[in-house]
């Protein structure tokens, strides 16, 4: 009822706040909590005249009390104190031999005794006194140190009482209390799972030793700590579910020069690899029972390196290490929530030296420095923790780096685990110093503090634990050398088996599980750093490969040039035949071609340059053309070669016309050229046609056709179709050669001057009759040229004309050539027979018709010219075969006199053969008429000559204007 009445009637809004100041009863609420707000439906449904002021003042005048911070379950350090009984002190005055190195503790006393029973003549000075105490008990806690009388009287000491110890053993205590007061509670630890440490720590000969391992009738601490587990086992319910193990090892000096370890428990070769604080190969002797205990014990006593100094006839020199395992191999009862291994570790450090006391010499005292170097590092470890946990932002220091002892026993110098120290002193006055120095240097590590929540399971020492597990180790580190590709699942079953072997269990919960993320973590980093290598390694390679494309890109980009220079060339030189060509058809049109085709040539340098596609497609229609017309210039005869050559000159200039056949619609010049073009291919398929009908009828006029097609390539020599030719006639190809070397004179010079105006040394050879009918042949081309002027592309008649004069000129050059042949006349006549086309002398008939005229009103002319012919040709008989070059000097020097240069022009070789031909002519006429030498002797005729030849010599000499 009540609650409905609440829910009902919303509580009234409290005018001011009250403040509970004392804590609620059953729960500590939060300070929110403790300032009751009305709640928001309620302040909703209040009137807003009945809202209050917000109480800030009294609100912000409340004290939160603090939460209190969780109890710590940090610990101090427990530091307990044993001290060793005065009794009666037996001093060794004599250096004594080392006793065997691996000997159970024995009794100094009766040990001494025995020796003096056995060899009295052994000086020895025993001496016994009772000595004063320096080290008083106050309590259970605390002790008085009383410096002796002589330092007193020195003032360089006084008395001190050291307190805060866990607990001061007298010296009448026995084994068994130092256990109950030290040990036990660490032993109920470890039962439960917890490890922790005892050290014992004190002077040589304070009885470190002795409280640790104790003797067979005055067993230590160890002894006792295995037969309390061993009994706590057996009466446990659970003790069969727990196993344990024992390892006992030595870090010990080698010479000074470095720390080894020594398995006690291991067989001959019991030195460990040490890698930093691991120790790998450490034996773990599984223990039943307290008898296999016992006996491991006494075995690693023997083995243990002692020696004998002046403090200790027993002295350890090496630090001992005894750990007790728990493994549990299940739940149990009482460990239910850390049923895990747990470790008891038990130190026997070296005492500290002085060499005064210990008398050391020699690898003693070699040890001695070792002794009191990890001494000193250990003592540095604990109050670098103490400094460290009173100022935490000073940072730990890592003294623990420098003693392997120390690193082994890292977490517990770091605090991070449990650990019991026991500090053995030695009462009489002479031990005052050493006394003194422990107590002073020990005493304030009693407020270092340490976590007892420490894990109960240590990596760091199962990686110490026995050698069979070296093997699972080296799997474990097995990936940092083996391949990505390694399958992760069977790792992780293969790691979870090695935990089970260890008798963990490999569940998410158990502590061992980080370690599987741990070897998961380092999966993944090795990966990254394996895929992180490999792209940079293709990285590079493809960097490689980058440079090596680029390298293949400039070397196609000068191929490309290189090509497109040759086809440039080659462009100039087909324009070059193209205005050859022209030139002799039509004298008018030859600027104009020019003209036209330097406009081509450099408008396809801009369309070679700004598409190179299309200039090496044409290329290779070039090549292509080429490589056709050579193969089938080799299959043919030497006549259709010149044919071969023609269609070639063909497709290329329709290749050029279909390549500038967009670009000619924009540019009339191109039209004009392709115009010039045409006419050119015309008058070549013209001609063509007419040698095969010449063909049909002999097989010589293909040598006329051969004529104009190398009139039209003159600076591409024909040496293929001339050396071919040479195997007919060696006079034939020795005149095409010739003809390949005749320059041209373009310039219109004086009839009256000689022709011998070429003056180089390319003219020898040549007779310089031919350059004057080419002289002749450049006069009617002009005269052509003025005739079609106003129409620059000749007419079909035209060129046909023009054709007929050229070729008549050019038999005139080949007959006035023949002259400086120095054949006989028998020869000659027979050669020339043979080698005049019946087309030649049908088209000097031809021309005879029409120029009928011009040989009457010039026979005078032609006289004279014949007889200045004649009398070369007298000047040169007798010599070789050639023209010698020493004919032409003096035209030469003369024409340099003069101040004139020649123009020089290739003459086609064919020209030259037309001419040769038509020279028999001449020589006909000539030998009609007696020549005279220089001698003025007379040549006799020998053959008579024909009307038609007389009137074709005639009527070239005329039409010459010779
Ligand atoms: N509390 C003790 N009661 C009886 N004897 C003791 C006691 N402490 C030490 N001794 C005897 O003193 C001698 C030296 O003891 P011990 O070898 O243990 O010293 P230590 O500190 O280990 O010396 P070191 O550091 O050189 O090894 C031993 O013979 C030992 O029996």
């Amino acid at each position: 009822m009540e609650e409905k009445q609440k829910s009902l009637s919303p509580p009234p809004c409290p005018s001011t706040v009250t403040v509970r100041r004392n804590p609620p009863r059953r729960a500590r609420a939060t300070p929110f909590t403790t300032t009751t707000k009305p709640p928001l439906s309620s302040l909703a449904c209040a009137k807003p005249h009945d809202v209050p002021t917000f109480p800030i003042d009294e609100i912000l005048s409340i004290q939160i009390p603090q939460s209190e911070p969780k109890p710590a379950i940090a610990e101090s350090l427990k530091i307990f104190l044993r001290i060793k009984p005065l009794r009666t002190f037996t001093k060794v005055t004599t250096t004594t031999k080392s006793r065997p190195r691996n000997v159970w503790p024995q009794n100094p006393s009766k040990k001494n005794n025995a020796k003096e029973n056995r060899n009295p003549e052994i000086t020895k000075k025993v001496r016994k006194k009772d000595e004063e105490a320096c080290i008083t008990l106050n309590d259970s806690y605390s002790v008085t140190l009383t410096p002796p009388q002589s330092l007193q009287e020195l003032k360089r000491s006084k008395t001190e009482v050291y307190e805060g110890f866990s607990h001061v053993f007298p010296a009448d205590c026995s084994q068994n209390d130092v256990y109950d007061k030290m040990v036990q509670p660490l032993l109920e630890d470890f039962m439960k799972g917890k490890s922790g440490m005892l050290a014992a720590l004190g002077p040589s000969g304070s009885g470190k030793t002795h409280t640790v391992f104790g003797s067979l009738k005055d067993p230590g601490i160890v002894p006792i700590t295995l037969r309390q587990i061993f009994k706590k086992n057996d009466e446990s319910c659970s003790g069969s579910l727990r196993s344990f193990n024992l390892s006992i090892f030595e870090i010990c000096s080698e010479r000074g020069k470095g720390e080894k370890a020594y398995d006690l428990l291991g067989g001959e070769s019991s030195e460990l690899s040490v890698q930093q604080s691991t120790i790998r190969g450490l034996k773990e002797v599984p223990i039943q029972n307290l008898e296999e205990a016992e006996s491991l014990i006494g075995q690693a006593m023997l083995k243990r390196a002692t020696a004998t100094t002046n403090s200790n006839s027993q002295s350890s020199r090496s630090q001992c290490i005894i750990n007790i395992r728990a493994s549990c191999n299940g739940f149990s009862n009482e460990t239910k929530l850390q049923s895990s291994d747990a470790m008891l570790t038990i130190v026997d450090l070296a005492g500290a030296e002085r060499e005064k006391r210990t008398g050391n010499q020699g690898e003693r005292l070699v040890e001695s420095n070792f002794i009191n170097n990890t001494s000193m590092v250990f003592g540095q470890c604990l109050r670098s923790l103490l400094e460290y946990q009173k100022n935490r932002k000073k940072g730990l220091q890592k003294h623990h780096q420098n003693s392997l002892l120390t690193r082994y026993l890292r977490d517990y110098l770091e605090g991070k685990k449990r650990m019991a120290l026991i500090l053995t002193v030695k009462a009489g006055e002479e031990d005052y110093l050493d006394t003194s120095y422990l107590l002073r240097q020990a005493s304030p590590y009693m407020k270092i503090k340490f976590d007892n929540t420490e894990e109960p399971c240590n990596k760091r020492q199962l990686k110490t634990f026995p050698r069979a597990e070296k093997n699972k180790k080296i799997k474990l580190s097995a990936p940092k050398t083996s391949q990505i590709e390694e399958n992760f699942q069977g790792e992780r079953c293969q790691i979870s088996q090695e935990v089970n072997l260890q008798g963990k269990k490999a569940d998410p919960t158990d502590r061992s599980s980080p370690r599987l993320e741990h070897v998961a973590q380092d999966k993944n980093e090795r990966e990254h750093i394996i895929m992180r290598n490999f792209s940079k390694v293709l990285w590079n390679v493809l960097k490689q490969c980058n440079e090596k494309l680029k390298v293949a890109e400039g070397e196609i980009f000068t191929l490309k040039d290189s090509l497109r220079r040759e086809q440039l060339k080659s462009l100039g030189l087909e324009t070059e035949l193209i205005s050859l060509k022209s030139s002799c058809l039509a004298q008018p049109c030859i600027p104009e071609v020019e003209v036209i085709v330097n406009a081509k040539e450099h408008f396809e340098v801009d369309a070679a340059l700004t598409n190179e596609r299309n200039v090496d497609d044409d290329s290779c229609n070039l090549i292509k053309a080429r490589r056709e017309a050579g193969a089938e210039e080799s299959s043919e005869t030497p006549v259709p070669k010149v044919r071969n050559v023609d269609d070639d000159s063909c497709n290329l200039i329709k290749a050029r016309r279909e390549a500038g056949a967009e670009e000619s619609s924009e540019s009339p010049v191109l039209s004009v050229l392709r115009n010039v073009d045409d006419d050119s291919c015309n008058l070549i398929e013209a001609r063509r046609e007419a040698g095969s009908e010449e063909s049909s009828k002999s097989p010589v006029p293909n040598v006329v056709r051969n004529v104009d097609v190398d009139s039209c390539n003159l600076i591409n020599p024909r040496r293929e179709a001339s050396t071919e030719e040479s195997s007919e006639s060696p006079v034939l190809s020795k005149n095409v050669k010739d003809a390949e070397l005749v320059p041209c004179h373009l310039s219109s010079e004086n009839d009256a001057e000689p022709r011998q105006s070429v003056n180089s040394e390319e003219n020898v050879g040549i007779p310089s009759t031919i350059t004057h009918v080419e002289a002749e042949v450049t006069d009617f081309q002009r005269d052509q040229a003025i005739q079609n002027q106003d129409d620059p592309t000749p007419s079909p008649e035209q060129v046909e004309v023009s054709q007929d004069c050229i070729n008549s000129g050019l038999s005139n050059v080949q007959t006035k050539s023949a002259i400086s042949r120095r054949f006989p006349d028998s020869e000659k006549q027979e050669r020339n027979r043979r080698l005049l086309p019946a087309s030649s002398r049908s088209l000097t008939e031809e021309m005879n018709d029409l120029e009928i005229k011009d040989i009457q009103t010039e026979k005078q002319q032609v006289k004279t010219t014949n007889t200045r012919v004649q009398k070369k040709a007298v000047s040169i008989q007798g010599q070789e075969t050639e023209v010698p070059p020493r004919e032409a000097e003096p035209a030469s020097t003369k024409k340099q006199k003069n101040g004139q240069k020649p123009k020089r022009r290739l003459q086609p070789a064919s020209s030259v053969l037309l001419t040769r031909e038509i020279n028999t002519l001449e020589i006909e006429d000539d030998i009609a008429e007696p020549k005279v030498n220089r001698g003025g002797k007379k040549t006799t005729v020998s053959q008579p000559r024909s009307q038609g030849s007389v009137t074709l010599l005639r009527l070239l000499t005329n039409n010459l204007h010779l």
